[in-house]
């Protein structure tokens, strides 16, 4: 494929965020994208939740309890963080700041409480994609289908699927989620274009005045 850039042009990181109802398919996708986008390295969020059957620790979630969520929250080591179905989450600072110093863009699979506190800190490092679900049955059987949740879990978290899909509108993109592979290719779309913008192109000026004074 030919060069979209110039050697003269390096890039600004960002950080792609995904959301979306519990069970939609937000991790799924991220998983697709990062197999084929060497260019993007996934945060490894914090959370006080029990390790589910398979997950695996650093991989999935940093597992750690109420204590030291709190110490890591009060000492500012988290980007953002948010209490979801009644579990703490968070995302770890250092590591997402130094994926970024290093040009590497971050993808984030978090609720829109963290897309709102990374909105608020960080506008125009951010792109966020909201996913939905092609149906609400249809996110149900997904949930279902996982094996890994309580049918109380699924009960909340279907109760809590309509809060969180009424955020919606705060973000800059939406995709239904049908088709797995459509879907990743949609956010690569995305990535691709948002990796374009003028303003994530450093050296930019100074390579266009370059062409324009040999001119
Ligand atoms: N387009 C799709 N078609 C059918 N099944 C899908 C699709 N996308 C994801 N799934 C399946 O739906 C289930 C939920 O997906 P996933 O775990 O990615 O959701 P999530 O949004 O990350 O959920 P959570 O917020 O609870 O982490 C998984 O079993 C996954 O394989
Ligand atoms: N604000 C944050 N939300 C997060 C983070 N990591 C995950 N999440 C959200 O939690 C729910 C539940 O996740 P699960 O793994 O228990 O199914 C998920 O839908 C995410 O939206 C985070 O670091 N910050």
């Amino acid at each position: 494929m030919a060069p979209t850039t110039s050697p003269l042009i390096h890039r600004r990181g960002l950080m792609l965020v995904l959301s979306s109802p519990s069970g939609a398919g937000k991790t799924t996708i991220a998983r697709g994208l990062l197999d084929r986008d060497p260019g993007i390295t996934m945060s490894v969020s914090v959370t006080t939740r029990a390790m589910r059957p398979g997950e695996a620790e650093g991989l999935d979630y940093y597992f750690i309890d109420q204590r030291r969520f709190d110490r890591m929250a009060e000492t500012g080591e988290l980007l953002e963080h948010a209490r979801v179905f009644g579990n703490c989450y968070g995302t770890p600072r250092a590591a997402v700041e130094n994926a970024l110093a290093g040009g590497r863009d971050v993808l984030f699979a978090i609720d829109w409480q963290g897309a709102q506190q990374l909105a608020q800190n960080a506008r125009d490092d951010l792109v966020s994609v909201f996913v939905l679900p092609p149906t609400a049955t249809e996110l149900e059987r997904r949930l279902r289908d996982r094996g890994q949740d309580s049918e109380e879990v699924i009960a909340n978290r279907m109760a809590k699927a309509s809060n969180e899909i009424s955020h919606w509108p705060e973000y800059d993109y939406v995709i239904v989620n049908h088709d797995v592979e459509e879907s990743i290719v949609a956010v690569q779309a995305i990535l691709s274009a948002e990796r374009l913008r003028r303003r994530r192109q450093v050296g930019l000026p100074e390579f266009v005045k370059s062409i324009q004074d040999a001119l």
